[in-house]
């Protein structure tokens, strides 16, 4: 698997903010985001390691942390996935987050999820790419059915995305299935101009979240 960096740190986003967790970050995305903040990890010259499933398996064990978060790039391009949480699953003092673009088919590892009964284990943080993205018709909808309770949805924001986010959590009824956070792109809004459009907008059981790892490190630092 290419692994373009590895590393312990605090969580910066999602249910599990705030903990310390072990980071993979695999190479390669086969989406190029306006505002992505990892370019680097995507381009065909970023050197990367090949590791297997153990190796990494072992990496995790080295770190002493019970939180892994898979992110990258796109995390599910990588092959030997399934492979990887399989191994990972058997291991239930973990507990593994995907970070995943919603566009590219989750199917494979939920039912893999379902099969273990791994919802205690496994959760997705699921973007929901918005108009500034430039990559909203790359959103694979059906993605939407595969999602549980612990999983989130992220509707990644500049001003001009907010109506569309709140179209999209009110059709597909997202609140009701899974955790929704609305989270700004990096130094492109105010968020005070979200507070106020949650509050306009009625955005109840929808939460507003903030890369915290930005805020405590320049944010454009690598390994943290
Ligand atoms: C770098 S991506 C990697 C995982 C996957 N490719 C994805 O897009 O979800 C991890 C998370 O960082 C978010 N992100 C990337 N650039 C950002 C930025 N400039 N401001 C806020 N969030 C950003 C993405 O939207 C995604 O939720
Ligand atoms: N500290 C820290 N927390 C994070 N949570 C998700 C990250 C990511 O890049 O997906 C990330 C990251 O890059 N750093
Ligand atoms: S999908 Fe994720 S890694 Fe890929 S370009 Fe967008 S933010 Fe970056
Ligand atoms: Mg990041």
């Amino acid at each position: 698997m290419k692994v373009v960096e590895k590393f312990i740190s605090i969580n910066g986003e999602g249910e599990r903010a705030g903990e310390l967790a072990a980071f993979i970050r695999f190479w390669g995305c086969n989406l190029a985001c306006t505002y992505c903040d990892t370019k680097w990890a995507n381009e065909t010259s970023c050197p990367y390691e090949d590791l297997s499933p153990k190796d990494i398996y072992d990496y995790i064990l080295s770190c002493n942390v019970t939180n892994v978060t898979l992110t990258g790039g796109e995390p599910l391009l990588q092959k030997d996935m399934i492979k990887l949480l399989e191994i990972l699953l058997k291991d239930k003092s973990l507990h593994i987050e995907i970070e995943t673009n919603g566009a590219v088919s989750i199917e494979k590892v939920a039912k893999l999820r379902d099969e273990l009964n791994a919802y205690d284990n496994l959760s997705f943080t699921m973007d929901y790419k918005l108009i500034s993205s430039g990559f909203e018709d790359a959103m694979i909808l059906e993605n939407f059915d595969y999602l549980k309770p612990v999983d989130i949805v992220k509707f990644v924001c500049e001003s001009t995305d907010l109506e569309r986010a709140a179209f999209v959590i009110e059709k597909y009824k997202l609140t009701d299935k899974c955790i929704v956070y609305l989270s700004p792109v990096f130094g492109k809004i105010e968020l005070e101009e979200m507070v106020e459009f949650m509050k306009k907008n009625c955005m109840n059981k929808v939460r507003l979240q903030i890369q915290m790892h930005k805020v405590i490190w320049e944010p454009d630092k690598k390994g943290v």
